[in-house]
């Protein structure tokens, strides 16, 4: 809770504030470069710190018949406004031990001048400078609840400094950037907010002027190297000295500003007149303008160029994890009440619930109620028959934030009806607790009476699809529901993102549900029938896969058309001509075999998409043979009928089995296999291969026919065969 506090209110104000601190960032990293410039290019006498002004004064009065002025910039550099013996008027910077002229004083570039006035006023005047004190505020709460989230992320203080863990690039970024640069952008935003109200004056500034009594009696003049006040004024102190303008008058005064006050000085006497010392306020606010603009020090102007280029960092890469955690949204079309499979998820940066999104999708593709939840939102699911959990670990082995009240939950809620459960636990193994939190998960749903064990608790580590795709198989075979096998499918990264143009595509009829789509990459593409395409229906991330047949450079798929799918009705609603994003994912146990004698390729319903592929594909005449299920004798089959003897024709095919299992002889693959099982038989001893592909529960026939086959026929069992790589499938 406390977590989620911190994060919304480091988010909210990062969003806030953003733009203005991105402006801010930009400005002040060209400032603090151009500080480092002018550093670097000052004209600084190198005994500029031993100087007082009763060494420098008397020196300029010997060089220059009129002195109007002099200055100390923040750089050391000295400045002479003046007059030569010529009468020329000098401005100039001068070496303070001899008064010979340095250099020119040169203006700021316009383009400086710009940056400086978008810096402090975002070109607004008023109202810019109230925004930018505003946004500097801002940025000392970021900064705040910024180290507040990665002294929890991190187990406390102590361990502030100690190694992070690598979770995905933006956010470790995010933590070690922000650990080194707390300090100087907590300067930044402190010196920048006091700036800010110091220039509304919100602090009063009260001048502590003493007059000090002086004699008007004639005296005589002193040596202006044995002024006490310029003797004890270093010029490293010194901001500007205004020279008497009449010399000799005791009326006119030497008017020296330091970094501590103001002083007038008797030009004949030496005696301070009056002395004006800067307020608390008005010293601090000189203090900030050093601090902020690091003017003062090379090696602090460096520092705060880099970590105002670290806030351009920070919005990036706080705008990308929360783009991650956000991107992955849950959406359902069942109720609690209503659905079959819950997948309940834990999950605090996201990637946990990508998994789950990508399971949930393809389940609703097979016509399953699947439902998402939250595991806070944990209840009662009284149509359930399976229950997944999809969790990460975070802290100490600790419940990721939208899953730290699931376990109370779970014994507040009991089910009214056995329920299977299977628990995936999503972890790092640079942590200690590798998925602890899964394990406590999975031990307490063992504890309820009415929870069935449905698998043996697996693990995923660092985001691993191949890993993942493990449980995925097993649950898959288990339930006797397809889910994809291919690690590409869980691999959240979208990559290989190509443009597809329709090309072809057949319209579905009353006794015909499947249409076939063709689709032409823009840019070449090198795939093969068995490979997958994947589509984006909605704008979100949902995907989802269909089986390529590969011919002639093309994407051959054939789609039933689902009323609620939506892959289907948006590869159905696509025109000819309309050109789509999608993505092919390469399936590679699933291509036609190299090196096998013979192949037998069995299918059902759209399973044929792939084979049609390779069949046409099938160029060195590698002895085929098709059977495939249909339900109904339609036109679609008698196309498939041509097709085949086309290709038989053509030598790409040897045979070609058909059953329709809605027709008045009802028959199913399984029938045509029982029937020529000889042949069957002698494919695997000789070492042909077997492909399947279509839905689940025809695999799981096949294969289970095959093994009775095998027996009779005393051949090994198909483990066997299958471990060899003769038996390849790919069902859904
Ligand atoms: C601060 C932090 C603490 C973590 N603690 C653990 C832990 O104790 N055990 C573990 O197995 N994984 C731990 N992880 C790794 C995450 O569980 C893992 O990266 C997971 O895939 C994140 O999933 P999510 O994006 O769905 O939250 C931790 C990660 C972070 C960033």
């Amino acid at each position: 809770m406390t977590l989620s506090i911190w994060r919304y209110a480091h988010l909210a104000l990062a969003i806030l504030s953003s733009l203005f601190l991105f402006i801010l960032a930009i400005t002040g990293a060209i400032l603090a470069l151009d500080a480092v410039v002018e550093k670097s290019a000052a004209h600084r006498a190198p005994n500029f710190d031993a100087l007082t002004l009763a060494d420098v004064i008397p020196v300029m009065r010997q060089q220059y018949t009129e002195i109007v002025e002099l200055s100390v910039d923040h750089n050391g550099s000295v400045q002479i406004d003046a007059f030569d013996a010529a009468g020329n008027a000098v401005k100039a910077y001068v070496d303070p031990n001899t008064g010979q002229r340095l250099g020119d004083v040169t203006l700021k570039h316009d383009f400086m001048l710009g940056v400086t006035a978008l810096h402090r006023s975002l070109f607004l005047h008023e109202t810019g400078r109230i925004l930018v004190g505003i946004a500097s505020f801002l940025l000392f709460l970021i900064t705040t609840s910024g180290f507040a989230l990665i002294v929890k992320r991190q187990q406390g203080i102590r361990h502030f400094f100690t190694k992070i863990n690598r979770d995905f690039l933006a956010q470790y970024l995010h933590v070690v950037v922000g650990r080194w640069s707390l300090l100087p952008i907590l300067l930044i935003s402190l010196t920048g907010t006091y700036l800010f109200l110091a220039r509304m004056d919100v602090f009063k500034k009260p001048s502590l002027t003493v007059t000090y009594e002086t004699s008007n009696a004639d005296q005589a003049q002193k040596a202006i190297a044995d002024f006490d006040i310029f003797k004890t004024t270093k010029l490293a102190q010194t901001e500007k000295i205004e020279f008497p303008f009449v010399e000799d008058d005791p009326e006119e005064f030497f008017l020296l500003s330091t970094k501590k006050g103001n002083f007038t000085i008797n030009q004949i006497t030496g005696d301070v007149v009056a002395q004006a010392k800067y307020s608390s306020g008005v010293l601090l606010e000189k203090l900030s303008l050093e601090l902020h603009t690091g003017r003062s020090h090379m090696l602090l102007a460096i520092v705060l160029g880099i970590a105002s280029l670290n806030i351009v960092l920070f919005i990036y890469s706080g705008f990308a994890i929360t783009y991650r955690r956000t991107r992955n949204s849950i959406k359902n079309r069942y109720k609690a009440e209503e659905a079959s499979i819950i997948l309940f998820v834990g999950s605090e940066n996201g990637s946990t619930l990508f998994f789950a999104n990508q399971v949930h999708g393809q389940l609703l593709q097979a016509g399953k109620r699947s439902m998402i939840v939250e595991m806070n939102a944990y209840g009662r699911y009284p149509k359930a028959t399976h229950f997944i959990f999809f969790t990460s670990t975070f802290g100490l082995g600790d419940a990721p934030t939208n899953a730290n009240k699931f376990l109370t939950r779970l014994s507040s809620f009991e089910q009214q009806q056995e329920v299977s459960f299977s628990v995936v636990g999503f972890g790092s193994r640079s942590y200690s607790n590798y998925c602890g939190y899964a394990i406590d998960v999975d031990s307490m749903l063992e504890q309820q009476s009415w929870a069935k064990r449905f698998l043996p608790l697996a693990t995923v580590n660092d985001r691993s699809a191949e890993e993942f795709v493990g449980w995925a198989t097993q649950w898959s075979e288990k339930a006797a529901i397809a889910l994809h096998t291919t690690p590409a499918v869980y691999q959240s990264q979208v990559t290989g993102l190509r443009k597809m143009k329709v090309v072809e595509k057949t319209a579905v009829t009353a006794d015909n549900q499947t249409f076939k789509i063709v689709l032409k990459p823009i840019a070449k593409a090198h795939f093969s029938s068995g490979d997958l395409l994947g589509i984006f229906p909605t704008a979100t991330q949902d995907e989802r896969f269909y089986s390529i047949g590969a011919y002639k450079g093309m994407v051959h798929l054939l789609v039933k058309l689902h009323a609620q799918g939506l892959g289907s009705n948006f590869l159905y609603g696509l025109a000819l001509g309309e050109v789509i994003p999608a993505r092919i994912l390469s399936n590679a146990h699933f291509h036609f075999p190299q090196h096998a004698p013979r192949v037998l390729m069995i299918a059902n319903g759209t399973g044929i998409a792939p084979f049609l592929g390779m069949i046409m594909s099938n160029k060195r005449a590698v002895e085929s043979h098709l059977y495939v299920g249909f339900r109904q004798h339609n036109a679609m089959a008698a196309y498939y009928e041509g097709f085949a003897d086309t290709a038989i024709g053509q030598g790409k095919l040897t045979s070609y089995a058909v059953a329709f299992s809605r027709e008045k002889e009802s028959q199913y693959v399984m029938d045509l296999i029982n029937r020529d099982a000889p042949f069957v038989m002698d494919l695997l001893e000789s070492g042909g291969v077997i492909m399947i592909c279509g839905s689940l529960a025809m695999q799981q026939d096949v294969e289970m026919l095959l093994e009775t086959l095998l027996l009779i026929h005393r051949q090994p069992a198909l483990a066997n065969y299958k471990q060899r790589g003769q038996l390849l499938a790919d069902c859904y």
